[in-house]
């Protein structure tokens, strides 16, 4: 299929959302074709290509369930992750999505509760999926780092006690730690190993916000603090060249658990709720794709009318 402008869909009578879907799905396949190679030779361990939902599906379960199924028929190709937002609502839709045995980026995942509802939906839907061999699907979890430090540093500066102040850019770090050995210990054990034995594969932590947000931390500090094996690591562009440049490639992420266990009681202590700072940059986060999304359609209209109306006068 060629890449159609999107004043040709909308001459064609499509509405811009639907353009916009198509422009995606497009992309998306041709990048799957770049990627089918690494797919195929990591045995499909590798080599996955993340397609968001709509921000909007965030709160509605079957509407994300729906989106998923047309989203992996229209793309057809087993490279490709549905990326879906872990707000309670989605949660419920990933372990459907699962079931029917379509791969999962589960993303926007702030605190550890989530990361264990999230956990739990990989392996309900793997459970009760009705394929004898479990290969074929697999599931990533989306992390975030920085962003925790943003919203924690702010809180710990707002105690103000030296013992706050201490703890600054320390508990994103300490947080993470925790959801390997929460990773580590919901992947072993009998529950675990029944789906193995089925061809199931590891949802695997990713590490997403990686880049520092804070210019008075090292700009390789977060990736160089979240290297573990069975990980992922996911870079923006500065990040990479930072990392490639004067990153220290050594196995940090369960070198000091318990010194990060003490960190996150002591974050708790002051008074500092996890969850409750997971959900607030959960909203926060949320309203800025969904503002990034309604700007995407709105210059796409602008576009394809503003070409549109050019072609009819000449
Ligand atoms: O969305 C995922 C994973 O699902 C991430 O890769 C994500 O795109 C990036 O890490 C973030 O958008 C970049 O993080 P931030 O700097 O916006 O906090």
């Amino acid at each position: 299929m060629e890449l159609k402008h999107v004043s040709e869909l909308v001459g064609a009578g499509k509405d811009i959302e639907s353009a916009y879907w198509e422009l995606v799905v497009k992309d998306i396949q041709d990048t799957c074709k770049l990627l089918e190679p690494i797919y195929n030779e990591t045995d499909g361990e590798d080599g996955h290509v993340s397609l968001a939902v709509s921000p909007k599906l965030a709160n509605d379960t079957k509407g994300t369930i729906e989106a998923a199924k047309w989203l992996h028929n229209m793309v057809g190709s087993p490279c490709v992750y549905m990326k879906i937002p872990a707000t309670d609502e989605s949660i419920s839709s990933m372990k459907e999505v699962i079931s029917l045995g379509i791969s999962v980026n589960a993303t926007l995942i702030f605190c550890l509760p989530k990361y264990e509802a999230v956990i739990d939906a990989y392996l309900d839907g793997l459970e009760s999926c009705g394929m004898t061999d479990l290969s074929k699907v697999s599931s990533a979890a989306a992390f975030y780092i920085s962003r925790v430090d943003v919203t924690l540093d702010k809180k710990l500066e707002q105690i103000g006690t030296a013992e706050a102040l201490d703890l600054k850019g320390k508990g994103a770090v300490a947080q993470a730690v925790l959801a390997y050995q929460l990773y580590q210990k919901k992947f072993s054990g009998p529950r675990w190993e029944r789906l193995e034995n089925r061809g199931a594969k590891k949802q695997r932590l990713m590490w997403a916000s990686t880049n520092v947000k804070n210019p008075s931390y090292p700009d390789t500090f977060y990736v160089n603090s979240v290297i573990g094996p069975d990980t992922i690591s996911t870079f923006l562009v500065q990040a990479l060249q930072a990392f490639m440049d004067h990153g220290i490639l050594s196995r940090t992420l369960d070198a000091k658990v318990s010194e990060a266990q003490d960190m996150y009681n002591a974050i708790e202590k002051l008074g500092i709720d996890w969850s409750s700072v997971g959900s607030e940059l959960e909203h926060e986060v949320l309203d800025s794709f969904t503002k990034s999304f309604d700007n995407v359609l709105e210059c796409m209209q602008k576009k394809a009318m503003s070409i549109y109306s050019f072609q009819k006068h000449v």
